[in-house]
């Protein structure tokens, strides 16, 4: 862009080009203020005062050297502007001398550690070493032949790694069965239940430890459930009276025969090739049930980038999974036509799509 003094309006262009960019650069420290704030434990020490909290009392209520006292104001700052709190003015004495008070934004609410739909585990998996490492050989895996940048980073998959450093596979099964916990909220209420009416059988494909597996089972009774994931995942796992657990590989041993086959945050893991192998294998798996059944999928449909140049946040949040899914496992997020794609190719001839929870949609598919 050439930059053409005395015109005002390319000027102003101008400056907010370079802004733009700068903003660009920096965007990672909105990710990492979060990270420090939650190490620190500031959203709970927040949500534990009841009511806003004045700056001096936050200070006393952190593990933080008195030295680093003064500095606490500042990732406060960066962290409101983001949104993650908001600032009330406070009288803090009987001298009406007001001090600077602090509430949880919305958004925070995500970051307790009792919050049962706590984002918390995966936000440390995403803003730490092992996953930034991964983002820094990202140009490398352009030119590269490997796989994903992930085993370009780590010289292994990523289900190898979360293999062999337990610690890694803890937090990320936590973080599953956290988002399965927000999921079920949704899926179990009286608007989604109808999914499940009439089953008798399910099996939940990558299930995991089993949470929504075990959500779906207390709420029906009387539908069998199974949840089939990796042996590493599963081993000693005690299921109940309509649950239990099936150690396996989705991509080679048969899945077991079912009415309902569920696959949450499944598919976007893998490529097309690897997804249509297993839809194949989900429809062989409800073929050997007499009643027609179906396949249940939660993942996102990319929406269509029609506003193009218009800031949309869900459309962003989506094409930030895309990279990561690419990033770790060569997998994709993907929009209504590339799903018609991969259902038909795998044989399934009909499916409904049912954008529920914002990002992502429920998207039932029968052979
Ligand atoms: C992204 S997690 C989703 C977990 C769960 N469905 C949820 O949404 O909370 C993917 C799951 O697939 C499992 N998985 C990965 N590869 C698998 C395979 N080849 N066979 C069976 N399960 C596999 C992982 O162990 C993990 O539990
Ligand atoms: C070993 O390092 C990692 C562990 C977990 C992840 C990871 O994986 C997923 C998988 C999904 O299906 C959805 C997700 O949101 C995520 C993550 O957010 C995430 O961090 C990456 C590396």
């Amino acid at each position: 862009m050439e930059f053409q003094s005395g015109e005002k309006a390319d000027h102003a262009k101008f400056l907010k080009a370079h802004n733009h960019m700068w903003n660009h650069i920096f965007s990672s420290i909105n990710s990492m203020s979060l990270k420090c704030a939650v190490e620190l434990g500031i959203p709970d020490a927040i949500h534990n005062y009841g009511k806003p909290m004045p700056l001096s009392q936050l200070i006393a209520s952190l593990p933080i050297h008195p030295s680093k006292a003064s500095f606490i104001h500042r990732l406060m700052r960066i962290l409101i502007h983001s949104g993650i709190f908001v600032t009330e003015n406070v009288v803090i004495n009987k001298n009406n001398e007001v001090e600077i008070g602090y509430i949880l934004a919305d958004s925070s609410m995500f970051l307790l550690k009792n919050n049962p739909f706590s984002v918390t585990p995966l936000m440390l998996i995403n803003v730490g070493p092992t996953v930034t490492k991964a983002w820094h050989h990202l140009s490398d895996w352009f030119k590269n032949d490997d796989l994903t940048a992930f085993e370009t980073a780590h010289g292994m998959t990523f289900w190898e790694y979360t293999d062999s450093v337990p610690k890694y596979g803890q937090s990320f099964n936590d973080g599953m069965a956290s988002d399965s916990r927000f999921v079920s909220s949704l899926l179990l209420d009286d608007k989604c239940k109808r999914v499940f009416e009439g089953l008798e059988s399910l099996v939940d494909v990558g299930g995991g430890t089993g949470t929504l597996a075990k959500a779906i089972a207390e709420s029906f009774p009387n539908l069998k459930c199974s949840v089939f994931d990796l042996p590493c995942v599963v081993a000693g796992l005690q299921g109940t009276d309509n649950l239990k657990y099936i150690a396996g590989d989705m991509l080679v041993d048969p899945i077991p025969p079912s009415h309902a086959i569920f696959l949450k945050w499944i598919l976007h893991n893998w490529n097309d090739e690897e997804c249509v192998k297993i839809l194949k294998k989900c429809k062989e798996a409800i073929m050997q049930k007499s009643k027609g059944g179906k396949v249940i999928i939660i993942d996102m449909v990319v929406e269509d980038d029609d506003k193009k140049g218009c800031y949309d946040q869900s459309l962003e949040t989506q094409l930030f999974f895309d990279m990561l899914m690419m990033m770790l496992f060569s997998g994709k997020e993907r929009n209504k036509r590339e799903w018609s794609n991969l259902i038909v190719s795998a044989g399934f001839t009909d499916y409904t799509v049912t954008p529920i929870f914002g990002l992502r949609s429920i998207i039932e598919i029968y052979p």
